[in-house]
Formats: C-alpha cells, sequence, structure tokens
C-alpha cells in the first residue's frame, strides 16, 4: 500500500477519541534504551498502529535517528512493504521532563488543526510517549538561509496564512501566564551541583519579576493583534524543499494563541543562530523588507508606511518579553533536562541580551505611545 493510500485509509478511520482518522496506541517506547535495543520496541509500535503492517517480519522495518533534537527523539522508520513500496514515517518520542516545559494537550490540540490546514508533517497516530507523523522529504534551513531575502519573503508570506489558522477553544494569548509560570517554577529551584546553586543564587528574581510587570504593562497598550503563534520560528524549524521549492514550519510544542509581534520578534531573535551571537539581529530595513511580505504578501509595496511603523514598535517590544522567556525556560531546563548542555548560561545569555536592548525598545515603544 503506497502513502497516499495510507494516509487515506486513515481519512476514513473511526472516530478514535483523538480526532478523525487519527490512530492511538496506548504503548510507549523507552527512550534511555539504545537505538538497537529501542527499534523493536518501535516496530512492535508500529505493527500496533498499522495493522496492514502487523504480519511484516520485522526485517522489512528500518529504524534510524533523524534528530535527537534539544527536546525529543526523533525516529524514521521505513517499511518495505510486499508490493515493493517502500514507506517512511516519523516516530516521535517526547523527552523525558519536557512536561515541566511543554503544555502536550495543547499542543495536540493545536495540531490537529494545523496539519489539516497544511502546516507541518500530517499527524498520523499518538501513543503512550510520543506522536506518529508523516516524513518530510526537506532539509534543515541554517541560520544563514533564514535572511535570504528570497526565504525571508516566503516565511513572512507563510507565516501570514498560519497566522489566519483558526483554532478552536479559548483564544486568550498565552504569553504571560505561560511566562508567570515559568517564573514561579524558574523562582523555586535547587541544584546539587554547588557551582549552579550559586550561580543561581546570583540570580535576583525580584529585579525579573518588576521587569516581567513593565513589559507586561507596556506590551498591553499596544494593542497587538492575537494570532494563533508558533511561538519557535528558528531555523531548525523550517524545512525547504529545494527542488520544489516548498517550506515547511515544523514543531508545534511551544503554539498557543498569542501577540503577532511575539511571534515575529521571537522569530528576529533566531537570526543570531546557534551561537547566539544577538548582533545578528535583523535590520529595521530587513525588518521592514520581512513585513511587507508578512502583511500584504501580494501587494509588498503597498503597505501603508503607519502599518509597517506599528508592526516595527510591536515586534521589537515583544522581542523583549521572547529573551525573557527563554531565559526562564532555560532556567527549568538547567534544573529538569536530562542533556548535557548548559541550560544556566542560556539563561544569562537571554537575560543578558534582554537588558542590552531594553532601553532602546521601550523608549522607541513608548515614544510612539505618546505620539513624540
Ligand atoms: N516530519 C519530519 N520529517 C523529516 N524530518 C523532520 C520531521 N520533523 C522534524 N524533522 C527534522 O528533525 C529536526 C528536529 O525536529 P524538531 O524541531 O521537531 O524536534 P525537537 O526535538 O523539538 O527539536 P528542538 O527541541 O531542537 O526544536 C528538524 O530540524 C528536522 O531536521
Amino acid at each position: 500500500m503506497g502513502a497516499a493510500k495510507i494516509w487515506n485509509a486513515m481519512e476514513v478511520a473511526a472516530e478514535d477519541g483523538c480526532g478523525p482518522g487519527i490512530r492511538s496506541s496506548p504503548l510507549a517506547v523507552d527512550t534511555s534504551l539504545s537505538l538497537p535495543d529501542m527499534s523493536p520496541r518501535v516496530i512492535e509500535l508500529c505493527k500496533d498502529l498499522f495493522t496492514e503492517w502487523s504480519r511484516l517480519d520485522d526485517s522489512r522495518f528500518a529504524v534510524e535517528t533523524v534528530s535527537g533534537g534539544i527536546t525529543n527523539l526523533l525516529l524514521k522508520v521505513s517499511v518495505n512493504e510486499e508490493s515493493g513500496n517502500v514507506e517512511s514515517i516519523t516516530v516521535r518520542l517526547y523527552g523525558p521532563n519536557t512536561e515541566y516545559v511543554i503544555d502536550r494537550e495543547r499542543e495536540f490540540h493545536a495540531i490537529k488543526y494545523l496539519s489539516a490546514a497544511g502546516f507541518g508533517a500530517k499527524l498520523i497516530a499518538i501513543f503512550g510517549n510520543g506522536m506518529v507523523q508523516s516524513f518530510i522529504n526537506a532539509r534543515t534551513l541554517t541560520p544563514e538561509d533564514m535572511r535570504k531575502p528570497k526565504l525571508v519573503a516566503e516565511i513572512a508570506k507563510q507565516l501570514h496564512k498560519f497566522h489566519q489558522v483558526e483554532i478552536p477553544g479559548s483564544k486568550e494569548p498565552q504569553l504571560w501566564n505561560d511566562i508567570f509560570k515559568f517564573f514561579e517554577k524558574a523562582s523555586n529551584l535547587k541544584f546539587d551541583d554547588n557551582e549552579k546553586q550559586r550561580k543561581y543564587e546570583t540570580i535576583s528574581f525580584k529585579e525579573i519579576h518588576d521587569e516581567l510587570l513593565e513589559l507586561k504593562e507596556l506590551t498591553g497598550l499596544l494593542n497587538a493583534p492575537l494570532v494563533f503563534a508558533h511561538n519557535d520560528l528558528l531555523c531548525g524549524n523550517f524545512m525547504l524543499n529545494d527542488e520544489e521549492g516548498k517550506l515547511y514550519f515544523i514543531d508545534f510544542e511551544y503554539g498557543s494563541y498569542n501577540y503577532r509581534g511575539y511571534d515575529i520578534g521571537n522569530h528576529f531573535n533566531e537570526y543570531a543562530g546557534y551561537e547566539c551571537d544577538y548582533s545578528l539581529y535583523p535590520s529595521k530595513d530587513e525588518q521592514y523588507y520581512f513585513f511587507r511580505h508578512y502583511l500584504m504578501p501580494d501587494k509588498p509595496q503597498q503597505v501603508p508606511d503607519k502599518d509597517l511603523e506599528a508592526l516595527y514598535i510591536e515586534t521589537n517590544t515583544y522581542m523583549l518579553a521572547s529573551h525573557l522567556f527563554w531565559a526562564l525556560w532555560g532556567l527549568i531546563q538547567a534544573k529538569m533536562s536530562p542533556i548535557d548542555f548548559d541550560y544556566m548560561e542560556y539563561f544569562f545569555l537571554r537575560y543578558n541580551e534582554f537588558k542590552r536592548q531594553k532601553q532602546s525598545s521601550l523608549s522607541l515603544a513608548k515614544s510612539y505611545l505618546t505620539g513624540s
């Protein structure tokens, strides 16, 4: 059975509580196993989910790692079917403790609608500790790709469409709820490692709390439009099929209703790349180019100046909130994540960048608001 046939069969599958055509299994796969030990469990899972594969010999399945991403383990499973057709899917295993920073219910709810609107990989199934999605035949963007004018225009155009997707349920913006939840967790940690604990104790949570309140109040005056936002538009979350010129947004783990300028400001912060070089933040001209294609993808030259200015202010104020969000996220990860990465250092990096940018961004917003 070819790929299209499998997906079509699922479209008409009975409602199973996960949504039409989305299969489910209670099985879970232990992420601490090595790939050779994990593979038979993954095959067992696939056979449980896809009855059409249940009688195939295990030798027809190949399991490989696509990415040991920061938060999840992503596997590619290729199945050599009896017809000679090779079908590929991805199996995403949630990383341990990721529930401290990711709301899986919210992610799953959104993904159904985003996938139906043509965004990301197609959602095929969920299981005990992860989900199965279609395999995207494309390459991941690099930080350098992300600022190439042709791709900037395409990202902006796709983001315009993404922000128009309606996800049923509450439309309350989540930014401040999420940040204050992170703040509560981040400000009550205790580290076994003495060095980490010492660094942690240098952080003034009173100062951070004051910063949050000030920024929340100011951004509230901007009346930024609410959209369903991706909230994590870094280069690793874009994939491009060069031959077809097709760009994919992936990874909706942090998606929520949010302020338009936050999603864009957060994206611009990601121009810094994996080295976190914030001198790469886009210039005003580069930002305006993005905004034109975001606001009016079909007539970018006709965007009124006042709309460009409003979005510029909105983006560069919410950009500050993105630093605070990821700084606090870093602190929680420093305690909870089993991944060997200096998340504590990441906190300082993002918080220091927030402090460096704060004055200029806030005075820009204040003079805009007072019309001076
Ligand atoms: N459906 C897919 N098909 C093919 N490759 C994929 C697919 N989804 C993700 N990838 C690849 O795996 C990489 C990691 O994916 P993703 O960002 O979803 O994982 P993650 O664990 O959330 O990573 P991180 O925490 O680093 O963002 C992507 O950059 C992309 O290269």
